[in-house]
């Protein structure tokens, strides 16, 4: 049984992991990717759908801390992130799965996850236990010592998730990180975010909307930069009906909320 530490006991001096309040963020040089968003996140998984485009990733990457808000405000875990001071403290508390991952191909699973752990700051004593623990979450446990560039792209992929979870993170922030995963990965990724989601503030971008049906407690739809929707996959379910585009209740929901009846059949 592990110490409970005063820390512990303490209550959260905040109310939401996540709070944004008119926050904007540009892609690129002028682009407004993000434009004026208000969104609260707490404990949880937060599925973040929109079409291509609609700034998902320049989101992930603000709340990663990669990219400066231009406008609004951000707070994470209670600190307020354009005070450049507070990055270093809140990135420790941070796991990210960027949507293209660079990684050291010569590098075997354990190295790297223990690279990305000592970057993450973990105390040097519970580096190897936390690399073990996070390697055996993604089932990679007996490819532990193989070099990265000997894996599949669907390994590698689950070795982002490994890294992005190593330091046991308050916020987890995966951008599309069932893409090249086979179905019965992708099944196991959606239970682990459900055990993660327990206790953690899990935002996880995608395109399927399955993986929000089988794995989320939270829907937020973006669209153009904007929230269109948030609730849960069930009030997704409910916007839609038989008139909407969509091989399920939550696709036609889906369809219902960016696009009204009959528009975008067919088209791209
Ligand atoms: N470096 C950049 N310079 C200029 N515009 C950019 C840049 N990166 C992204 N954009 C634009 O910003 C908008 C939001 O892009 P973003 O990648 O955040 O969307 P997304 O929702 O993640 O899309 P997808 O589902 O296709 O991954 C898009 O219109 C995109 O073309």
């Amino acid at each position: 049984m592990s110490a409970i530490s005063a820390a512990d006991l303490a209550p959260t001096p905040y109310a939401w992991q996540i709070r944004a309040t008119g926050l904007k963020v540009r892609a690129g040089r002028t682009r407004l990717a993000v434009d004026g968003l208000d969104l609260s996140l707490g404990t949880g998984v937060t599925g973040l759908l929109g079409p291509n485009g609609a700034g998902k990733t320049t989101l992930i990457r603000a709340l990663a801390t990669v990219l400066r808000p231009a406008g609004g405000s951000l707070e994470l875990l209670g600190r307020s992130v354009t005070d450049r001071g507070e990055h270093r403290a809140l990135r420790r508390r941070i796991g990210y799965l960027p949507q293209e991952f660079g990684y050291y191909k010569r590098f075997t699973v354990r190295e790297f996850v223990e690279y990305m752990a000592w970057l993450k700051e973990v105390p040097k004593a519970d580096v190897p236990a936390a690399v073990q623990r996070a390697v055996e979450r993604v089932g990679l446990a007996d490819r532990a010592d193989e070099r990265l560039k000997t894996l599949s792209g669907g390994m590698v992929r689950r070795v982002g998730i490994a890294q992005a979870i190593v330091n046991d993170p308050a916020i987890l922030l995966l951008d599309e990180p069932t893409v090249g995963l086979d179905p019965a990965q992708r099944l196991r990724l959606r239970q682990l975010l459900q055990e993660l989601g327990t206790d953690t503030c899990v935002v996880v971008s995608t395109h399927l909307v399955e993986d929000v049906a089988a794995a989320c407690t939270d829907v937020v739809l973006f669209d153009e930069g904007r929230l269109v929707f948030q609730g849960t996959p069930g009030d997704l379910a409910a916007a839609g009906g038989p008139e909407h585009v969509g091989d399920s209740p939550l696709e036609r929901g889906y369809s219902a909320l960016l696009q009204g009846p009959e528009q975008g059949r067919g088209t791209w």
